[in-house]
């Protein structure tokens, strides 16, 4: 492989689960800009959202987006909220292949419901505003190399084959899955 492949697309649409199964299946690291942030701060993202603020958060994201693309080539899944910004679709276009897991409203909202761990969620109304993000960000979402479709029924390892035969036919040099 010779670009990262990037997982974009909203809370809860699986870029951590399918991307990670996506790396296990084809032999090539995989990185979580959410979780390598948690990691250098020693802290969760709720955390750092309650004492720094949403702005110093996604400075850190963009810095750490930028080193995890600057090394060795692999899957690499973003926080719902990284393709938002400008800087980091310059730079991961530069690095990589961008892949939108595209999913609808009931199921993000029926994944994400079950835990608390995501900031921008805690609001009197967390559908609402999970619907509003989702109509914020789908068009811009919608500028990403490629765009998966998410089925509600498929399971994690049944979503990363079908996401591999659709990269297949848009990537010649796609790896072989031993
Ligand atoms: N077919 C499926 N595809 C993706 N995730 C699934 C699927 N079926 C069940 N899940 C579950 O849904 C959740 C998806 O959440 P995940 O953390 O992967 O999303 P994310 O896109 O990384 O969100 P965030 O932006 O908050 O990091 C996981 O708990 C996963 O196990
Ligand atoms: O959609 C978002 O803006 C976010 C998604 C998560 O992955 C985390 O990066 C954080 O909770 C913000
Ligand atoms: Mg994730």
């Amino acid at each position: 492989m010779k670009r990262h492949i990037v997982m974009i697309g909203m809370m809860g649409a699986g870029k951590t689960a399918i991307g990670s199964e996506l790396a296990r299946r084809l032999h090539v690291p995989f990185t979580d800009s959410d979780a390598e942030i948690e990691s250098a701060a020693a802290m969760s993202i709720g955390e750092i959202f309650a004492r720094d603020g949403e702005a110093f958060f996604r400075d850190r994201e963009a810095q750490v987006l930028s080193r995890i693309l600057n090394g060795p080539v692999g899957i690499v899944s973003t926080g719902g909220g990284a393709w938002m910004q400008a800087r980091n679709r310059e730079l991961i276009r530069a690095h990589g292949l961008s892949v939108w897991l595209n999913c609808d409203l009931e199921t993000l909202w029926h994944r994400v419901r079950q835990r608390s761990t995501r900031p921008l969620l805690k609001t009197p109304d967390p559908r609402g505003t999970l619907a509003r993000l989702l109509d914020e960000r789908g068009p811009v979402y919608a500028r990403a190399d490629v765009t998966f479709n998410a089925h509600a029924d498929d399971s994690i390892e049944a979503a990363a084959t079908r996401l591999i035969e659709q990269l297949r036919s848009v990537v010649p040099e796609f790896p072989e899955v031993k």
